[in-house]
């Protein structure tokens, strides 16, 4: 069945945490095997893809972080569109727009959030119907954590994080996010991490039976004692001065202190909704970040907005 063609089509796409992020020897690929478990959270970018009458692919940025991303073909939003059209033969170009309320080089994986949306969107402007396997799979072409953002709520990834099976979770979370002043290249912390520990010892990567079964409880206390990030000793040796705003959140009530992914941005575990409000004013009011988010998890992956009705 044919869906009628549209001129516009926004997509709403979440952040990423890891919940768990378990990192192996790297690869001879230089990828490293992961384990890790992603909660996608409801700080969103929105992406809306518009139609053109050339083949031509654009992209403009606003928002919070706009001025961070670059707007030529390195952006990950413009290499999705490129992909999709190189491999299903479309004739067709867009436009795209990005509200960018996710920091950028933060951890969080706003990028590929861009690039999994640009995917949802560009299949259906370009009348694609692919089907959500084969989303995936030009998703692991663009980036590791791309796939994840397609799908959303709380997985496992698996190889360098492109393999992604959901997991139980129970309840909401309620997070808060302290955000550096300037980001941390991914490759240069995955480098520190290989630099600091002896390649020789590295185990495989596993995940926690214990982080699965705080998930499954939907305590926030159980979960606060099995968060973990192998990254973390790498970010913080790169960015000695996030020691300060772990501990600052700690001593706030926080029930856990973690840094996301690769950082800078670190993230905090509240006990409830009222508590994360109370840590993010304090954290608002230290000098120590740039900006203070606060979000819940899970939520979905990248999913199709409805169009504003007309009158
Ligand atoms: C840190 C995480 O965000 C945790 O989810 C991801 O592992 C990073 O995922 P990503 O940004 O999508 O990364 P990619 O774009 O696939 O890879 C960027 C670079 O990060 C390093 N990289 C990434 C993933 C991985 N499993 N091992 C790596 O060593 C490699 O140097 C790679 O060239
Ligand atoms: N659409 C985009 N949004 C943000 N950054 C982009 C985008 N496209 C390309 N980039 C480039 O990618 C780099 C990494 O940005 P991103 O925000 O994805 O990092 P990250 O959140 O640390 O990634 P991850 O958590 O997946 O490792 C930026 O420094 C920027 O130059």
């Amino acid at each position: 069945m044919r869906v009628p063609p549209l001129a516009s089509v926004t997509v709403r796409s979440p952040a990423k945490i890891n919940l768990g992020l378990s990192v192996g020897a790297p690869r001879s690929d230089g990828f490293h095997p992961l384990a890790t478990v992603y909660q996608a959270v409801a700080l969103y970018d929105d992406v809306t893809a518009t139609v053109r009458d050339d083949t031509d692919i654009t992209v403009e940025v606003v928002g919070d972080f706009a001025v961070d991303v670059p707007t030529d073909d390195s952006n990950l939003a413009i290499r999705a569109a490129k992909l999709l059209q190189t491999e299903y033969d479309v004739e067709e170009g867009v436009d795209l727009s990005i509200r960018k309320t996710i920091p950028v080089a933060g951890g969080m994986a706003g990028g590929s959030t861009d690039a999994a949306a640009t995917l949802v969107a560009c299949n259906r402007l370009w009348g694609l119907q692919l089907a959500q396997s084969e989303l995936q799979h030009v998703a692991a072409e663009l980036g590791s954590d791309v796939p994840f953002c397609l799908v959303g709520h709380t997985a496992l990834g698996r190889g360098r994080g492109e393999q992604v099976t959901e997991v139980m979770s129970r309840g909401t979370f309620h997070w808060v996010f302290a955000i550096a002043d300037g980001g941390l290249s991914t490759p240069a912390v995955y480098a520190e991490l290989d630099r600091l520990r002896p390649l020789r010892r590295v185990e495989p990567p596993e995940v926690s039976p214990a982080l699965l079964s705080a998930l499954l409880s939907g305590q926030p206390a159980a979960l606060a004692v099995a968060l973990n990030n192998d990254l973390q000793a790498a970010a913080l040796s790169l960015r000695p001065e996030l020691a300060a705003t772990l501990q600052f959140g700690l001593d706030q009530g926080a029930l856990a202190a973690l840094v996301s992914g690769s950082g800078p941005t670190c993230l905090f575990l509240a006990a409830d909704s009222r508590q994360a409000v109370d840590l993010a004013v304090e954290l608002a009011e230290s000098s120590l970040c740039r900006m203070v988010r606060q979000a819940e998890g899970p939520v979905p992956g990248a999913r199709i907005l409805p169009a504003p009705i007309s009158r």
